[in-house]
């Protein structure tokens, strides 16, 4: 059986204070997690130490930075890197987010090998895929992100696919207040699965968790996770407000 995840990526949003707040609020919304349901929450670097105590004695809750370095170490001012992740208890990394590729410039190639440090460090990627406007409008969004597995995940062998979380993330729904319908992400979730079957094997493509991402809500959670090949989002704007993360973690 598959992981189910809600994974909240609080950008670069809340003070410490605001933070804390956060997560103790969720806590005490007392969620009762299924076998196999998973909550992580992202915060900023400055505040994973603080997060990691906050959530030490809930089991089912779990830690994700937002990025890590593509370099081991070394002189790479402001920079930081999965084994420093690893040393401070991260679990998971999202890796790949639009705003990264765009604002940051990052690369198919480049985040291959922010995968591969992440997992030689024991943590989790949260691979982020997803195509802008003007390909969905073109209607060649498969082709798109098809590519973006290739490149970033390819090298990988099935046993390594195993630690790996995908989060389809369609880019003109971020934070637009415009979701992709239940049955567009159920159809590039299902493109998604039947490329990893091909390249990885049907048992290792059955074991991939594909998390939605893109104006999620309380409101829409239930119909887009009640589709096949929908297990979990990963939740922007609505991971910030309390109530609406644990309404949305309740959705799985
Ligand atoms: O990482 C989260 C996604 O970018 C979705 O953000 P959003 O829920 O604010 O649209």
């Amino acid at each position: 059986m598959r992981k189910k995840i809600v994974a909240g990526n609080w950008k670069m949003n809340l003070t410490l204070a605001q933070g804390e707040q956060l997560v103790n609020d969720i806590v005490a919304a007392g969620i009762k997690l299924a076998e196999g349901q998973e909550v992580v929450v992202a915060p900023p670097f400055p505040y994973l130490i603080k997060v990691k105590q906050l959530i030490r004695n809930y089991p089912g809750i779990y830690l994700a930075a937002q990025n890590c370095a593509s370099e081991k170490s070394g002189a790479y001012t402001g920079e930081v890197s999965a084994e420093m992740l690893a040393s401070v208890g991260v679990d998971y990394v999202i890796l790949g987010h639009s705003e990264r590729r765009e604002y940051f410039s990052e690369s198919n190639a480049q985040l291959a090998k922010k995968i591969d440090l992440a997992l030689a460090n024991g943590i989790k990627p949260i691979f982020c895929c997803g195509e802008p406007l003007e390909v969905r409008k073109a209607e060649t969004q498969n082709e798109y992100v098809a590519r973006q597995l290739e490149e970033s995940l390819y090298h990988l062998d099935a046993a390594a696919l195993k630690n790996i979380v995908i989060a389809y993330e369609p880019i003109w729904a971020i934070g637009t207040g415009l979701t992709a319908s239940a049955q567009q992400a159920q159809d590039m979730h299902a493109f998604i699965r039947a490329r990893i079957a091909e390249k990885f094997g049907r048992e290792a493509a059955l074991g991939l968790t594909i998390l939605y991402g893109g104006s999620a809500k309380p409101s829409n959670a239930g119909e887009l996770f009640a589709s096949a090949d929908v297990d979990g989002g990963l939740i922007g704007g609505a991971s910030l407000v309390a109530a609406d993360f644990t309404a949305i973690v309740k959705s799985l």
